[in-house]
């Protein structure tokens, strides 16, 4: 498994790669950044470790190494300011993006190659790279809520003292100011999040504020998030490199689940060698599928005004 990161001179990038590196799972990473310096310098220091982590080559260069790419992530884009929502960035974010694909698609891709987009507005993005590289939707997509999940499940661990792997939670929707909490799923260890001991309706209520706002949060105290959107990405590629077809928040082209058509948004999603297996639905509180009906709305509208 080769995977390239365009955009791995940047935080995001860098960290994802570190993840990759630790994780010891692919075979070759490899960093591709308009920042030859930087690029190259973070290849070096990852390179300077690996006989401490595992039998990887790691290292730099330019577009033209995606065309060997089992999985292309692209991280390349400008970050929000805290004032600034995910959706505020697009109109400094599409003509750069538009940019990496026209290069992506002079270089051309491997048959069943994965792009992965974890640039802002995620969703969006993953839409445009969808219809620019006109490859088929099951093998593009977006990194979407697994972040805001992991967040979400970390911090309710955190509240509750409970191990953060033994939280089951998911986020779906936009990511983005529409995401959805399903606290209709939500469990701990197996059991019902309502009635697990300490649990309460404003426990749960200050999770998901602090939640939402956790991007802003960070962006405003160290200027963007690094290692858990590094460990979600692996995570992601992780999947798709061990064919797992586990379930996973990721943004992907909807075709009807929960009455979501010609949007990319993120579903409950099967995600294994080939890319999108399959979307799963399942009844959700009125409340929830409201919400996530709205935010693909909103998804909808931005791309219209995006593409015109
Ligand atoms: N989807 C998600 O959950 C998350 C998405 N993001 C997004 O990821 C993006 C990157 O964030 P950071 O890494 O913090 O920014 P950064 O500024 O640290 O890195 C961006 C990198 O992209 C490179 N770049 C710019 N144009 C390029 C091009 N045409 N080709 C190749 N490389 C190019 C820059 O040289 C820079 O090294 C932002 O859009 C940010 O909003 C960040 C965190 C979470
Ligand atoms: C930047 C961003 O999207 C986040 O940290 O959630």
């Amino acid at each position: 498994m080769n995977v390239s990161i365009i955009g791995g001179g940047g935080l995001v990038g860098s960290c994802a790669a570190f993840a990759l590196q630790a994780g010891g799972i692919v075979r070759e990473i490899a960093l591709v950044d308009v920042n030859q310096d930087l690029v190259e310098g973070q290849a070096l220091d990852l390179l300077h470790g690996s006989s401490l982590t595992a039998d990887q080559k790691i290292y730099a260069g330019g577009t033209e190494l995606v065309k060997d790419s089992d999985v292309i992530v692209i991280t390349a884009g400008l970050r929000r300011k805290p004032e600034e929502s995910r959706l505020d960035l697009i109109n400094r974010n599409v003509a750069l993006f538009k940019n990496i694909l026209e290069d992506v698609k002079r270089v051309g891709t491997k048959p069943g190659a994965i792009v992965f987009v974890v640039s802002n507005p995620v969703d969006v993005l993953t839409y445009l790279a969808m219809k620019e590289l006109g490859l088929p939707p099951q093998q593009v997509i977006g990194l979407g809520t697994v972040l805001d999940t992991t967040r979400l499940r970390s911090m309710l661990a955190a509240r509750l003292d409970v191990p953060p792997t033994q939280v089951s939670t998911l986020i779906l929707g936009e990511h983005g100011d529409s995401m959805v909490p399903i606290w209709s799923a939500a469990q701990i260890g197996g059991l019902p999040l309502e009635k697990f001991p300490g649990c309460n309706p404003s426990l749960i209520a200050e999770v998901e504020k602090k939640t939402r706002g956790s991007g802003a949060e960070v962006i405003k105290k160290k200027g963007g998030a690094g290692f858990a959107v590094g460990v979600s990405i692996a995570d992601v590629v992780h999947c798709i490199a061990l064919d797992q077809r586990r379930i996973l928040p990721v943004s992907s082209l909807q075709n009807g689940a929960f009455g979501l058509r010609d949007v990319c948004i993120s579903v409950p999603t099967v995600m294994g060698r080939s890319g999108v297996m399959k979307h799963l639905e399942i009844e959700l509180w009125p409340k929830e599928q409201l919400a996530l009906t709205q935010s693909g709305k909103v998804l909808r509208e931005t791309v219209d005004k995006v593409l015109g």
